[in-house]
């Protein structure tokens, strides 16, 4: 397995520094929590890993140097992400859509073929994803929980080992938030997973490390109650109003 290793990570927006210099080191297996006010630069930071923001610095995720990839080369490396919103194809059945992402470097005719079984890697996916008995309806017709484990069931079969989650619990009824705890304890067995989160509860429950960010730079690091404990985070989260640390 592999770790994830930053090194003096910068990203500017016209002379503006969203990223300022991070240094973060993530261990296989690992489930880090990035925390921290908004503009924090968390989404930047992952913006940088994927490749969708020009950045200085270095990015490893095991031996290779991920910056300076386009997108498509950095995710056939492994590494994938969800965003804050669900990118899933609505008016296909879940099978479809995790077919699709399996397929992805197939023939477009092999992908329009009728399948007559289901590839063991997408029925693994849908049993850790929970929604084999989901398999053929439509993905606009699912609750907004099971939508974003579809799309995490997405990155599963495209052998995903680097998981960027990007607020994966926004939305999520309490039932959700436990189960998608409990979707990463299973996806990190095998994987690194990284995760930008504002929901303080889901990071206390579910959280290994933490990483809290502050104005594009790292203000603290540990476990949950080392980072809890740290009178800097206290600090930057006071007058956050129901954000607490
Ligand atoms: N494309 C862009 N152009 C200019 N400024 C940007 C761009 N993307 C992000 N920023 C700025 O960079 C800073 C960091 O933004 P970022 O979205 O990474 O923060 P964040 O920690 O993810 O915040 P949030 O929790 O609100 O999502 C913010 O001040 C934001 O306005």
């Amino acid at each position: 397995m592999s770790g994830l290793r930053i090194r003096d990570l910068r990203v500017s927006f016209d002379g503006f520094k969203a990223v300022d210099g991070v240094d973060l080191d993530v261990a296989p297996g690992d489930i880090r929590f990035l925390i921290g006010p908004n503009g924090a630069g968390k989404t930047t930071l992952v913006d940088a890993v994927t490749g969708l923001v020009k950045a200085s610095g270095s990015v490893h995720f095991g031996d290779a140097e991920l910056l300076g990839r386009p997108v498509h080369q950095i995710a056939r490396m492994g590494v994938g992400r969800t965003f804050q919103t669900a990118t899933v194809f609505e008016e296909l059945t879940v099978l479809q859509n995790l077919d699709i992402a399996a397929g992805a470097g197939r023939s477009p005719w092999s992908l329009l073929r009728r399948r007559t079984s289901v590839p063991t890697v997408v029925s693994e996916a849908l049993e850790t994803i929970n929604l084999t008995a989901q398999r053929d309806q439509l993905a606009g017709t699912l609750a907004h929980g099971q939508k974003q484990w579809l799309e995490i069931g997405m990155l599963l079969v495209q052998d995903v080992r680097l998981l960027l989650l990007d607020e994966p619990v926004a939305g999520m009824s309490h039932d959700e938030r436990d189960a998608t705890g409990a979707l990463l304890g299973v996806v990190s067995r095998d994987r690194t997973v990284v995760v930008i989160e504002h929901d303080m509860d889901f990071m206390r429950s579910f959280a290994r490390t933490v990483t809290v960010l502050h104005a594009g730079k790292v203000l603290s690091e540990g476990s949950v109650a080392q980072v809890q404990a740290d009178p800097k985070v206290q600090e930057v989260y006071l007058g956050q109003g129901t954000r607490d640390a």
